[in-house]
Formats: C-alpha cells, structure tokens, sequence
C-alpha cells in the first residue's frame, strides 16, 4: 500500500456516475488504494503539490472494466474446437480435452495467460468459474488482479473433485481461506441446469442465503438447454430454479438467449442479475440476448467474454460494441443500449451483479482505485467529438495504456509490473506443443 498520494492528470475523467458525464481535464487522486478526490487540474496541482505526478494529457480514465462471466484457464484451449455449436463443443472436444489435461499447472498457467491478456484490455475484476479455484485465486493474487472465484459444482468427477459433496466441501474451504481479502471474493458457481442435480442446487441455494454469496451458472444459453429440461423434468430451466430457491439478487444468470415474456417478470420480481456474453453467444451460434428490452425492463445487465475457447479473446471493448450494435439491430432502434449504457454494464452493472458496487465500478471518492486509462490521442481516434463514443466504438484493447488495481499500478505504458510476459509465453507455448503432439495420435 503507497502511503504517498499519487495525483493522475488526464485529459478525461469519464466517472461512469452520473452516466454520460464527462470531466475534461480533471485530475483523480489516490491514496492508500483508494480515490480520494477527483477534482479540475488546475486545482489539483495547489493541493496536492507533493504527490507524485502522472501525465495522461491525451487519455481518457475510466473504471476497471469487469468481466462478470469467464472460465479463465482455458485460455489453454483457445482455438482448439472452433465453428461448433455449444453442445457438440462441449460434449465432444472440450470435456474430452479437459479430462485429458487439466490440472494444477494447466490451470495455473491457463489463469495466468489469462490474467495478463484482460490486464492489457483494461480488465480488473474477473468472475471465473473453473476447476482448481485455489489455484486461480492465488494466480489473480500474484498479478494484483482483483477475482471473483467460483466454487464450482457439477454433476461429473474431475481431477479436482469427485462427487458433488467434495466440490462443495472443497469450495467452501477456499471460501474460508479468503475471508475479507482485500483482493478476492467468492460465488457459488453451479455449472448449468444440465449438469446439476436437484439436491445439489437446493444445497447452493441454501448456502447462498445463509452465506450471502452470489451465485453464477450458465442459465438458458441454448434452445438445447431448454429441451433437455422440458424432457428431463417437465419444465423450462428457470421454472426449476424457482422451484429449487434459487431466484434471487444473489443470482447472476449467465447467457440468457431464450427468454419467454413471463421469465422477463420472474427475473424483475426476483432482482436476478444477467450477464450478457454476446460474442461467445454469436460464435456458438447460441441466441441473442434481448438486452434492450431486459434493459427497459430495469433488469441489470453485465457483460462477460466467456472463456477464450468459445470467444476467441477476453476483450471487454468488443463485448461493449457488439453489445449496443446487437441491441440495435434486435430491436431495430439505433437508439438502443447507447454507448453511456455499454460502459455502465461494462463497469458499474458488473459490481453491482457481484455485490462490489460500494467499492468498484465508478471512478467516485471513497471507492478502490481501480482505473484504465485509455489513449485517444491516435489517428484511429480521431477526430474525437465524444470520448464515451470513442471508447465504445471506435477504440480498442490496444490503446489501453496505464492500469491501476487497488491503487497500484499493473501496468505501465502497456508494461506488467507483476507478471513475467516472456514466462507467460513460453509456457504457454510447451502447453501448445504438448496438446498438438497429442491430437496427431487421435
Ligand atoms: C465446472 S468448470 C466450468 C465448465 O464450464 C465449461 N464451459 C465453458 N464455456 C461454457 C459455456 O459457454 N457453456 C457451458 N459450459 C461452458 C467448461 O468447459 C468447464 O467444463
Ligand atoms: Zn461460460
């Protein structure tokens, strides 16, 4: 923790709170983590002569973004199984490739490729749901990566766990060792309706409303999925989880493609979270999400990559544009989801879906100082008349320039501070050689 102040001068202060508003050339001081005064240039450099200085004469700051659905190891498998839709590709090539090769390294190293490739995108908070969950906490912990971690329940023993009582017991374990860590929180995380069991989700509901812990599944991301349910137990996903206890604010459902007008009410009534992953949606061949009209609705809206199999990257700026572009066209309203409300989901709606607005989300007093600052002084960026359109539909990952977490700054004129670029790629290289080598045989 810096226990000297740090004052960052930039062109823009984009604060997400209030929406649309955009301070020209506004300074965001910080101290011991936190911001704690945002405030003209000018005055900025009277009261606080002594800080240390950073210049951004040509940059845009803005909240961490928040990738409120991914899977992060599984950046091992990006571009393994391409062109497929959800079931074939998970039936047939990702589990299959999972059972073969994930473990504390695969994980570990996945986590870490991961971790580096959201940091160069402005990601700072991460909602992952994978196996080894220890294992991925304390990677985020390593980079200074603030973590949502999932303990993750599923019907199928794996490498980590073998029947749904040891992924519990297992994930309430790393839940106790992460009590009030400045860095990482926990959901539950129950893989899809397909793949858990009543007993098992009656147990997360529970335990969610006893702990006051969110929990993050996969809910009505294919018409498959509701076929199954139909045949399986005679109703639709969601009537299930209803029936189970599951609804609540606690819940963020994730995907969200199949949406009949009486599940719009049941997810207004209950306060339930959606996290939106468009480009995993559009690659799978999944659905569209009804986003303007969850929107009007009131209902919150978060945004998510998937994993870097079913995406292939873990670029936030693309889920923003493909997210207002979508809800246009689905809703032939050029009006729709305006880029304001992109970077909102992106940010704000996505702590409020984890239960971290009062600490994350805005670029407000008080709050964690967790900031992106975003060069808009290239020609890609020019002319500029609008920052906040900018940001959402002209730039991308690349002119992410500065990251701070926490206060500390992770990545430095596009540098890490806290991770080795050249070990991150090596590894993963031996991992690529590795599961090529072995796929020549099958
Ligand atoms: C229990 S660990 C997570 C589990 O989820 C699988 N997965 C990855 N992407 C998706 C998706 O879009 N829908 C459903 N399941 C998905 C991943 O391969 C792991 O097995
Ligand atoms: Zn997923």
């Amino acid at each position: 923790m810096q226990n000297i102040k740090t004052l960052i001068h930039a062109r823009w202060v984009i604060p997400v709170i209030p929406e649309g508003q955009i301070l020209e050339n506004h300074s965001l001081a910080i101290y011991q983590g936190r911001i704690v005064d945002c405030l003209p240039r000018i005055e900025a450099e009277t009261r606080y002569r002594d800080a240390h200085q950073i210049e951004l004469t040509q940059h845009a700051l803005i909240p961490g973004l928040i990738n409120a659905h991914i899977h992060s190891p599984m950046s091992l498998l990006r571009g393994l199984a391409d062109d497929l839709p959800l079931m074939e590709w998970l039936e047939k090539h990702i589990w299959p490739a999972e059972t073969k090769w994930v473990s504390e390294t695969f994980v570990r190293d996945g986590a870490l490729l991961a971790i580096a490739e959201m940091l160069r995108g402005g990601i700072t908070c991460f909602n992952d749901m994978y196996f080894f969950p220890e294992v991925v906490a304390q990677a985020a912990v390593e980079a200074n990566m603030r973590a949502v971690i999932g303990m993750i329940v599923i019907d199928f023993p794996s490498r980590w766990a073998k029947t749904p009582e040891d992924y519990l017991r297992k994930g309430l374990e790393l839940n106790d060792n992460y009590q009030n860590h400045p860095l990482i929180k926990t959901a539950f995380a129950p893989h899809a309706p397909y793949t858990v069991s009543d007993e098992s989700l009656t147990q997360v509901a529970i335990l969610s409303k006893e702990l006051n812990i969110p929990v993050h599944m996969h809910i009505h991301e294919t018409v498959e999925e509701i076929n199954r349910s139909i045949t399986q137990y005679g109703m639709r996903p969601l009537g299930r989880l209803q029936r189970l206890g599951l609804l609540s604010s606690r819940l963020l459902a994730v995907h969200m493609t199949q949406l009949t007008d009486q599940e719009f009410q049941t997810i207004t009534k209950h306060g339930i979270h959606i996290v939106h992953c468009p480009e995993s949606n559009l690659k799978l061949a999944s659905g569209f999400c009804p986003v303007a009209k969850l929107y009007q609705a009131g209902i919150n809206i978060a945004l998510g990559t998937d994993s870097a199999a079913s995406n292939n990257d873990l670029d936030m700026f693309v889920e923003m544009r493909l997210t207002a572009l979508l809800a246009k066209a689905l809703a032939s309203d050029a009006s729709a989801i305006p880029a304001k409300q992109a970077l909102r989901m992106a940010t704000l709606n996505g702590a409020q879906a984890l239960g971290l607005e009062q600490e994350i989300g805005s670029l407000e007093i008080g709050k964690i100082a967790d900031i992106v600052a975003v060069d808009l002084g290239g020609l890609e960026t020019q002319p500029l008349y609008d920052p906040i359109s900018q940001l959402v539909y002209t730039a991308g990952r690349d002119k992410v320039s500065d990251v701070w977490i926490a206060g500390q700054q992770v990545l430095k004129r596009r540098q890490f501070t806290t991770l080795d670029e050249r070990l991150l790629l090596s590894r993963t290289q031996a991992w690529a050689e590795r599961i090529k080598e072995s796929r020549k045989f099958t």
